[in-house]
């Protein structure tokens, strides 16, 4: 995340006693950023304590120094750390300047500090005198007033209940760097982008789960390892459950056993699910929490691009049947997604290569910009490695994975249920669906979707809804990265038949996605079957 204009890198705000100096102070470390905290800036700039300025002047007079402080060094202080006192927050001037500066792209952290723990910090220090009567019910009272303002501000929310100073600095050094696409709706979630964005895994489960049941396949084990780790120093009990890859784990026989053993391990509806894998294990254990007693908690963790930019968010989950693709599913939202950069590591190159497939869909329903951004870097991509330098990994792809992410977000937010925009997310999909189907799953949903997209947009000018110029830019884009744009399977009844069994049709009605432009999906209903052969003919190889 970087702010516009001139600018802290962060701001830390959060209740006295929270760690606020302490912890910015080992982050600025870590980071190797100028560190400032706005009480010792107003004490040098007055020349005495805070104490005795609120003794002498009175608290009116050390919040109008402190506003003149806070304001100067939101504008001023670039790239650095900045911590705030907990009341400064609360005076309107400066609540206004950190929305505004929220507004540019800031970073506004939170740490939510355990009141134990912070009343007693608190207690401890004199030089605080707003709290120097009865710290313990003040700093209470302090917080029912100031945390809905801490929450209204925050982009990052830390909780330290438990944590060492160090392990706080070193998450809040992790969320600067993280990009951060926000999913609004009846369940308001994120989507974190970063690198070691799983350290927040947490935070998002909260204190309300005992048990969480994390699912994984065999290919991710290493991440799956790092997620228990955190899981069990968080102090959940955990039951790993090892899936088939790929779409072989997106079967009612995997979600039964994964039911069993929910089960046997007594998961209830306070427990939650986590998933760390690619965009298979998305769809099972979201399909898994979806539908355990009627829905339990979970958090996405995506270990693939394609998951990245699109299976882990949105809250729609799906299992596969003899009959079709994703034919039983639930729509339930997540907890959150964390996206964690580093474990792009391992991915192999064919698995990135197929993510580009939905990121170029994103792009060509919704954002030029990421057609744009494919095309400067289609070389790169499509020989990627996994030996990337991370300031590469955080440029181009993460940069990828934030504008997909965002294009998803603006449909789910509107409609989660895919009762009308959502459907344009499946451009591609209705041929793409049938050709994984025909092909028995050994095509990548990736590939089969670019494929899907030509067809589309050959479907569209067949019908004069688009120029040649369209087409072009599908087998032109999508080749480069090295992404497939014929097939040559059928026959065409059982492609045909396939399609049928699009969730976009409507009785006898084929529906789909067409561009009628770049940034441009329309729905197309009941196309004359002589239109869509054609177009069929076109993606021969
Ligand atoms: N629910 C949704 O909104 C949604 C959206 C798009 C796609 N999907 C579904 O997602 C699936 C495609 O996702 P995918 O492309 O991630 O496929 P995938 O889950 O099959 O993963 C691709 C391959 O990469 C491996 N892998 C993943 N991350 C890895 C890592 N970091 N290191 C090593 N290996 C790794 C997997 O084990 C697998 O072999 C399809 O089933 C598709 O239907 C769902
Ligand atoms: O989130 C959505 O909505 C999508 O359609 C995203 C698609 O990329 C994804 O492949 C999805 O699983 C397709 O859904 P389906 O309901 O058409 O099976």
């Amino acid at each position: 995340m970087s702010v516009e204009g001139a600018g802290p890198k962060a701001v830390i705000i959060g209740m006295p006693g929270s760690g606020k100096t302490q912890v910015g102070r080992l982050a600025a470390t870590i980071t190797d950023l100028p560190f400032k905290d706005s009480d010792h800036e107003v004490e040098r700039r007055a020349g005495r304590s805070i104490a005795n300025i609120i003794e002498q002047d009175g608290e009116p007079r050390f919040r109008r120094v402190e506003r003149q402080v806070v304001c100067r060094l939101l504008k001023s202080f670039d790239g650095g750390l900045l911590a705030l006192s907990g009341g400064s927050p609360m005076t309107t001037d400066i609540y206004e300047e950190l929305m505004d500066y929220r507004g540019r792209g800031g970073c506004i952290i939170y740490l939510d500090a355990d009141p134990q723990e912070a009343s007693a910090r608190v207690a401890r220090n004199s030089r605080r005198s707003l709290l120097a009567r009865d710290p313990h019910e003040r700093w209470k009272q302090l917080h029912h007033e100031r945390a809905p303002i801490y929450e209204s501000l925050a982009t990052t929310t830390l909780p330290s209940h438990g944590s060492t100073p160090e392990a706080m600095a070193q998450s809040l050094a992790e969320a600067l760097y993280e990009r951060v696409v926000h999913i609004s709706g009846a369940h308001p979630y994120d989507v974190r982008i970063g690198p070691g964005v799983s350290s927040r895994l947490r935070f998002l489960l909260g204190s309300q789960a005992v048990r969480v049941a994390l699912i994984h396949t065999r290919s991710v084990q290493r991440h799956a390892d790092h997620a228990r780790a955190l899981l069990r120093q968080a102090g959940y009990r955990v039951s790993e459950i090892t899936i088939p890859d790929a779409e072989a784990g997106k079967t009612l026989q995997v979600a039964d056993k994964t039911w069993d053993r929910l089960a046997q391990d007594g998961f209830t509806r306070s427990d939650a699910v986590v998933g760390v894998g690619g965009g298979a294990v998305a769809d099972l254990a979201g399909f898994v929490a979806a539908s355990w007693m009627q829905g339990i908690a979970y958090v996405n963790c995506p270990t693939s691009l394609l998951a990245m930019v699109d299976a882990s968010a949105g809250g729609k989950s799906a299992i596969n049947t003899a009959h079709g693709k994703n034919l039983i599913g639930a729509f339930r939202a997540p907890e959150g997604v964390l996206a964690d950069l580093k474990t792009l590591k391992t991915l192999p190159r064919e698995a990135f290569v197929e993510g580009l497939g939905e990121t170029a869909k994103c792009g060509f329903i919704m954002d030029r910009s990421i057609l744009s951004l494919l095309d400067d870097h289609a070389d790169q991509l499509r020989a990627f490695t996994g030996e990337e330098p991370a300031s590469w990994i955080e440029a181009v792809p993460a940069e990828l994975i934030e504008r997909s992410a965002t294009v998803k977000a603006r449909y789910v937010s509107v409609d989660m249920d895919e009762t009308g925009p959502r459907e344009f997310l499946s451009y591609g999909h209705t041929l793409g669906h049938a050709i994984e189907q025909v092909e028995h799953y050994t095509w990548r949903h990736g590939q089969a979707v670019a494929v899907g997209m030509v067809f589309a947009a050959e479907l569209s000018r067949i019908l004069g809804r688009c120029d040649q110029e369209l087409v072009d830019l599908h087998r032109e884009l999508l080749g480069r990265l090295g992404l497939k744009t014929a097939w040559s399977g059928g026959p065409w009844e059982k492609v045909l038949d396939a399609m049928r069994r699009d969730k976009k049709a409507r009785g006898d009605r084929l529906r789909f996605v067409i561009l009628e432009g770049v940034g441009r999906p329309v729905h197309l209903d009941d196309p004359p079957e002589q239109a869509l052969r054609e177009a069929f003919e076109r993606i021969q190889e």
